[in-house]
């Protein structure tokens, strides 16, 4: 009896109790239908942008807690101006308030895949695996995720390495509409992904990458206070930069933490192209600033007295104010806003913050 007892109970799902799912959504949630077999027993937090008074109605049987604007701005006051305000970056208001070890977030018109076989992807399920196991930056193994089942490290590879490094930042990747900048997608309006590459990489280190926001997992303990998308959206010059900014730090700063950053499975179906022309509006100066942002963050060296998250941004964004101003005003004001972001980060993760985080839990 025990044996068919025990055989019909599911299993607990992976992190169950220590991982968040954070959505941004000036939309709304129906694609939770989708993914509910594999998000119902994980808690969400949705960061609502646009108008506050509009109401996002959540589907039934999911335990969420919901931010508005109006919510963002009481909780954190001044330091408000930080989170972007009409695009996406404003989900990183969901990392600062979550209190697990791990973020996943994920967009609004994004959908469960399929892999070669036919079968459904647990993406959730895939980027925990990812960040469960170690990653490999300080030395390329051939036979790509040394740790996965049927791999292992080649010959030649350092033995001394191969406990590896732990894993901070799992990147997934997109069927159907990839993540285009806005002249590839205007140049290639009909070209979908359906390469469905079976491979984990660790991203070497010194190797800056185009992280993107839409399917993403992170130790927010290792890495969370450097996931700052930026200042993005209403009022600033630029947009659709700030899960590449967010990167950008990122990867500088688990290079010099010793952190490993992966990408590849899992994939999801991306269904909605967001319109090219607008999306070029918001990226336009990004387009040219971005070929002195990078020299910049393949130049930073972090001193070794910055041993924490914290002190390794704040130093960054001491060098994003001495080197990047000159691009244009906008850098110091987004430096500024970096140390805004550190402030309000440990305003909110320190002892008895929780008090202020009453928010639209239904
Ligand atoms: O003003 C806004 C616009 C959108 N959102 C929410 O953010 C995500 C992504 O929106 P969308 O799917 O329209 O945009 P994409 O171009 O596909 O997004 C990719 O480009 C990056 C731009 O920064 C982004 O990180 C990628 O995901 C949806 O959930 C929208 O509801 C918003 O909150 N505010
Ligand atoms: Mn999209």
């Amino acid at each position: 009896m025990a044996s068919a007892e025990a055989s019909s109970i599911a299993p607990t799902p992976l992190l169950k109790d220590e991982l968040d799912i954070v959505i941004p959504t000036i939309r709304n949630l129906d694609f939770l239908e989708m993914w509910r077999p594999f998000f119902q027993p994980y808690h969400l937090i949705i960061v609502q942008d646009g108008d506050p008074s509009k109401v996002i109605k959540v589907p039934e049987g999911f335990d969420y807690e919901l931010y508005n604007r109006n919510d963002i701005n009481r909780i954190l006051g001044p330091k408000a101006s930080c989170i972007s305000f009409k695009d996406s970056a404003c989900r990183c208001f969901g990392y600062m308030v979550s209190k697990k070890k791990y973020i996943y977030t994920i967009d609004d018109d994004c959908f469960v895949a399929k892999d070669p076989s036919g079968k459904s992807i647990n993406a959730l399920e895939q980027h925990i695996k990812n960040l469960l196991c170690p990653s490999t930056p300080h030395f390329f193994n051939t036979l790509y995720d040394p740790y996965r089942e049927g791999a292992d490290f080649v010959r030649g590879y350092p033995f001394s390495l191969r406990e590896g490094a732990k894993t901070a930042v799992s990147h997934g990747l997109w069927l159907n509409i990839p993540d285009y900048d806005a002249p590839t997608q205007l140049v290639k309006p009909r070209e979908r992904n359906t390469r469905y590459v079976d491979m984990v990489l660790t991203i070497p280190k010194g190797t800056l990458f185009p992280m993107c926001g839409m399917n993403l997992a992170f130790d927010r303990e290792l890495i969370g206070p450097a996931m700052y998308f930026g200042l993005m959206g209403d009022g600033q010059p630029i947009g659709r930069y700030d899960d590449m900014w967010a990167g950008w730090c990122v990867k500088v700063i688990c290079d010099h933490l010793g952190l490993g950053v992966k990408t590849g499975l899992p994939y999801i179906w991306h269904s909605k192209a967001s319109n090219p022309f607008v999306n070029l509006k918001k990226e336009y100066k990004g387009i040219f600033w971005q070929e002195e942002i990078i020299p910049f963050f393949q130049s930073a060296v972090l001193p070794k007295e910055c041993t924490s998250v914290q002190q390794c941004y704040l130093e960054l964004s001491k060098q994003v104010k001495e080197k990047l101003s000159k691009v244009d005003p906008y850098f110091d004001k987004l430096a500024d806003a970096m140390v805004t972001w550190i402030d309000a980060w440990d305003e909110l993760n320190t002892e008895g913050a929780s008090a202020k985080l009453s928010n639209g839990k239904a």
